[in-house]
């Protein structure tokens, strides 16, 4: 049987917060959330970004790592993704509030916020730590929670990208690109693309093409104790995109290599959260 984490947060009482960007009119639900947290004596430090999106003060980022104990952030899967991205090198764990629409990762809603607090001190909760990917370039480094994708630039051709695994080639990609992704990533743009779904509390790299010219091609589950190294042979270059969020061009010839990162991102979710009903619900299994 799989056994989930026992780390427990070692104090409850502050709380730093992100807010999904370009909202303003998340101010209400901020309010609603930051006198939920106050009424549990849990002190609010609102990041500085998030702050004047909703004309407060606000703190910097740096500081609240040093500062808190958890984050919330307050938004969709997009700004919870952000939001660990941000912030996993603290170590701080994140409790993601929803009020996006799909709500994969973030399975908390406002409602359901005070009842939650209330039960903290007898323990209703756990931290789930996932793995992250660290990227690299002669020149750049980032890291992804879902996913690092090698993308065509030019909508009318194919790319050809070489791949290695710790130095040794092992495969030549035509297609629109490749997608390198986490377990938690899974769920994302590998499962549109028809890649494989993998339990996200464990650690693997999963390399899957995006429509690739060779009907041989198919995704790859690999160790995530390798290197792997994908290099760009075409005139036109390529971009790589984080999660999403992030875009980079890579040159002819440039490189990226993709490891596993050294620290984890962690979730806080309720003790009775299922994966397994989540992935259920979500992809209208049976139905
Ligand atoms: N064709 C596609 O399916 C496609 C294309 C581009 C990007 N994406 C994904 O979008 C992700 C970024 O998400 P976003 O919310 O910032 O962008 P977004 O707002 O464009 O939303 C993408 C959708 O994917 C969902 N999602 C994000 N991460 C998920 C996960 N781990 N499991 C299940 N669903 C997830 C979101 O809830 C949202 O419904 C990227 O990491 C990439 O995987 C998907
Ligand atoms: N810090 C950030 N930097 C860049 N983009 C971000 C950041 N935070 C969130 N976003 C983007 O803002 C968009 C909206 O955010 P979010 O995903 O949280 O809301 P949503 O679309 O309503 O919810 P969901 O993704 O769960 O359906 C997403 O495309 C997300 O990638």
């Amino acid at each position: 049987m799989h056994k989930i984490s026992k780390e427990k947060l070692q104090s409850k009482s502050k709380v730093g917060i992100i807010l999904r960007p370009s909202t303003p009119e998340i101010k209400e639900n901020y309010f609603i959330i930051k006198h939920c947290f106050e009424k549990h004596n849990i002190e609010v430090f609102l990041e500085r970004s998030s702050a004047s999106m909703i004309d407060e003060d606000g703190y910097d980022l740096d500081m609240i790592c040093d500062t808190v104990d958890f984050f919330a952030s307050i938004g969709g899967d997009g700004t919870l993704i952000s939001v660990v991205r941000r912030t996993f090198k603290s170590n701080k764990p994140v409790l993601g509030i929803n009020l996006g629409n799909l709500g994969f990762l973030t399975d908390l809603k406002i409602a359901d916020l005070d009842n939650f607090l209330d039960n903290l001190e007898t323990d209703n909760y756990r931290i789930d730590s996932r793995m992250i990917i660290k990227g690299s370039t002669n020149i750049k480094k980032f890291f992804a929670f879902n996913d690092i994708v090698i993308s065509r630039k030019s909508l009318s051709s194919m790319i050809k990208i070489d791949a290695k695994i710790d130095g040794k080639p092992f495969n030549s990609y035509f297609g629109d690109g490749v997608i390198i992704s986490t377990p938690n990533g899974s769920t994302a743009y590998n499962l549109s693309v028809g890649g494989p779904l993998v339990y996200p509390l464990t650690d693997v790299f999963i390399v899957t093409p995006v429509a690739p010219h060779s009907l041989t091609q198919r995704p790859l589950v690999l160790p995530a104790d390798f290197e792997i190294e994908f290099t760009v042979s075409d005139n036109q270059g390529a971009v790589v995109i984080v999660d999403g969020q992030d875009i980079y061009e890579v040159e002819h010839n440039q490189s990226v290599k993709i490891q596993i990162a050294s620290k984890k991102g962690k979730l806080i979710h309720r003790k009775t959260r299922n994966y397994f009903q989540v992935l259920n619900e979500k992809l209208q299994w049976g139905k």
